[in-house]
């Protein structure tokens, strides 16, 4: 039986290189897919990952409907075994509903990737429809990791090196950017909760105001913060 699949994590997990690969495997087995994206920071119709892999995709776009795609698709003479659906999170919520219905009514597979919660902690209403829909979500195996070596769980974003909470939720943005730029860093719960990103661990490390001992609460210093 055909299945709709979420797979979820931070920005820099390996969602897109996972994409590719899932791609891979299924075409070197004959099977045929459609790639589906939406905003990939490579530019327009391209999923990409940041381990130098990229190929053409569908760009998704407000008015796409992916039922009626797959079904004119499959009318005109042509086959979709399964689809892959990357940066799912922009996805707008009846789009995540015509993928299900794709999922039922096609017995086609439908693998999605995204974030689940933007820079605020806040579930993106595509990811949101996505875990209320899918048969299966599956957290990535490999751990980003937050500045001081926790599982990064959280995504902070930066304007000019600082954490920001307020402001657009879609800006599309990179992890390790240049300070003046926006941008995006992966943070455990605790340090996003504290705002405090590798710059700013870093700066109260040195800082002389800070106590050479303290409570238990005291944060270690950043491991690979430069
Ligand atoms: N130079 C590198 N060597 C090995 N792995 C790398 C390198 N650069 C990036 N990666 C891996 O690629 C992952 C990011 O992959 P990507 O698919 O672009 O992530 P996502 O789509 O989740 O944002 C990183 O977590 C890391 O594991
Ligand atoms: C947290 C957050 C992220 N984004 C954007 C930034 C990137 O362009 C994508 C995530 O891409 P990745 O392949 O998972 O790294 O999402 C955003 O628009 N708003 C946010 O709050």
């Amino acid at each position: 039986m055909a299945e709709l699949v979420f797979f979820s994590g931070t920005m820099d997990c390996g969602k897109s290189t996972l994409a590719l690969q899932m791609d891979h495997n299924h075409a070197a087995r004959g099977r045929q897919g459609i790639i589906f994206t939406r905003n990939d920071r490579a530019g327009a119709a391209t999923l990409s990952s940041r381990l130098g892999l990229a190929t053409g995709a569908v760009e998704v776009t407000d008015d796409l409907d992916f039922h009626a795609h797959v079904v004119q698709l499959l009318s005109g003479g042509g086959r979709a075994d399964y689809l892959i659906c990357d940066e799912a999170q922009f996805f707008a919520t009846h789009q995540i509903d015509q993928l299900a219905r794709v999922v039922d009514e096609l017995d086609i597979d439908v693998y999605t990737f995204g974030i689940t919660t933007d820079f605020r902690t806040r579930l993106f209403p595509g990811s949101q429809r996505l875990i209320e829909l899918s048969d299966r979500v599956e957290v990535l195996q490999v751990e980003a990791l937050c500045w001081c070596g926790s599982r990064a769980t959280h995504n902070a974003r930066t304007v000019g090196g600082v954490m920001v909470v307020e402001g657009a939720q879609v800006v599309i943005g990179d992890v390790a950017v240049s300070s003046d730029e926006v941008g995006y860093e992966v943070l455990c719960r605790r340090h996003h909760r504290r705002r405090m990103t590798a710059a700013t661990a870093r700066a109260a490390a040195l800082s002389p105001d800070v106590l050479p001992f303290g409570s238990g609460d005291r944060d270690p210093a950043p491991q690979n913060a430069s």
